[in-house]
This record gives C-alpha cells, structure tokens and sequence, in this order.
C-alpha cells in the first residue's frame, strides 16, 4: 500500500475500482465520468469522489477521470506492479479450492507454497503448487520472502500455528478458521467468514428490501 493514510472503508473499494478500471483500459476506454464508474461498481458517485479525493484531484469537471492515469496511480496503491507471494496451510476442501483458484483475475498475487500435516499430500503439486510438510514452514516463509498467510486448518490448529507464524516475521494472516487469533499489534488479520456474510446478507434483506445498498455504498 502506498505511505498515506486512507480510510479503511475507501481501501476496501479499492480493488473494486480497479477491477473496472482495468476492464474499461482493455476496452480501450480513454475517460469514464463518476456517474458511469458509479452504475458499474455499485457504489454512489458522491462517494466515489469522495473517496477519490483522498488522492489529489484526479478528476477534471466535464470530463471525467482519465482511465489510464487513475489505472497507474490504483495499481501503484495497490501494488499491483509487484508480485506478492502468500502461502497456504491447510490443503484440505478449503485450501484445495483456493489453490485451485489461485487469484486468476489478479497477476500481482499468488500462492507459491502449500503446507500440509497429511504425508499423502506433502511433497506433491497441487494447482501447479507444491505442498510442504509443516516442519518447513519457518524456512519456506524466509526463502520465499513470503510475508502473507492464508489459514484453512482445523480450528484447534490455528493458533499454535499463528504462533509460528509470528515468529516467522509474517505479517498478515487471512483466517479462514472460525476462531479469533491472538497476535501482536505488528500482525494484521482479516477474517473471512461466510456464514457471517449470509447472516449480514438476510439482515439487510429483512430490513432494507426497499433500499437495495451495496455494502461498499453504506460505509
Ligand atoms: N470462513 C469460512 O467461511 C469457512 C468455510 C469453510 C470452512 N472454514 C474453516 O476452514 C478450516 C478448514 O476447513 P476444511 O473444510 O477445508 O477442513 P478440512 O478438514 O477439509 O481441511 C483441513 C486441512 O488442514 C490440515 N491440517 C490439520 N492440522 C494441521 C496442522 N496442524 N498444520 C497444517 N495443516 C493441518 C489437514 O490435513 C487438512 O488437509 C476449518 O477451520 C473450517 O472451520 C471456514
């Protein structure tokens, strides 16, 4: 991420932003206004130059924002310019999906190892990834530079794990596990669960079903 602060709920629109902005560029599109970014990513345009404002000025007024500039700028945010290696632990039915995956739609991130407890999956390459033995993981996470991890062990599993993790220098963890990991304030973790995601999901159905809202829109 680049040196200056923004707010949490503008850089989780950012990969949103980018996403379009790249598809706009592939398309050949020169400009794109906020109102046309806005139908196309669900977000409110006050909120998009809001959010873009924390940038500078990038927007012209009856012209729009210049795709291949906005592109440069989020990419270099968003270090997309450089490869970032994650690793995986626990290749069991969520691991083995997102191996599979493998962030397909993104060239700036991928998983380069797999660790594993199973001997019938240790030593082998699964999705083009090859999978350790636990014992190799502080050495792999150095060789590796790898500096983010993804956690989809078993619950009781996760924090001695975490732990080495730590001691490994890591310093993000995106925990699969439905357990909330203790770490150091120097250790970022992003939980991911989708139960909580369908439960958010029917609550705003329940609720809001005459004012359909992105989550991205209701920051
Ligand atoms: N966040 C979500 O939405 C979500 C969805 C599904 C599952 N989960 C969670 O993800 C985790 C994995 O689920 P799953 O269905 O893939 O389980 P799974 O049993 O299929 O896979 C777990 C894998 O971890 C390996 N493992 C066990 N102990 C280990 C250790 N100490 N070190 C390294 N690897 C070890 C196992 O050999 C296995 O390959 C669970 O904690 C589960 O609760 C979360």
């Amino acid at each position: 991420m680049a040196d200056f602060k923004i707010p949490k709920a503008t850089a989780k629109r950012l990969p949103l932003y980018y996403r379009y902005l790249t598809f706009l560029h592939n398309a050949g599109k020169q400009k794109v206004s906020s109102t046309e970014l806005s139908e196309a990513v669900k977000v409110d345009s006050a909120t998009i130059r809001r959010d873009f404002s924390y940038f500078g000025a990038l927007g012209k007024r009856g012209y729009g924002y210049d795709v291949d500039s906005l592109l440069a700028f989020f990419a270099k945010t968003l270090n997309q310019d450089h490869l970032t290696n994650v690793a995986l632990i626990g290749v069991g039915n969520l691991g083995h999906a997102l191996l599979n995956y493998n962030f397909r739609q993104t060239n700036s991130v991928r998983i380069s190892a797999a660790f594993d407890v199973n001997p019938d999956l240790t030593g082998t390459i699964q999705s083009g990834v090859p999978i350790y033995p636990m014992d190799e993981l502080e050495t792999q996470i150095k060789d590796q530079q790898i500096d983010i991890v993804i956690l989809t062990v078993p619950t009781q599993a996760a924090q001695d794990i975490t732990d080495r993790l730590i001691k490994a220098n890591v310093h993000g963890i995106l925990n699969f596990t439905p357990i909330r990991i203790s770490v150091p304030d120097t250790v970022r973790v992003q939980n991911v669960d989708l139960v909580n995601e369908l439960q958010t999901l029917i609550y705003f159905i329940d609720h809001y079903s005459n004012q359909p809202k992105t989550e991205e829109a209701a920051d």
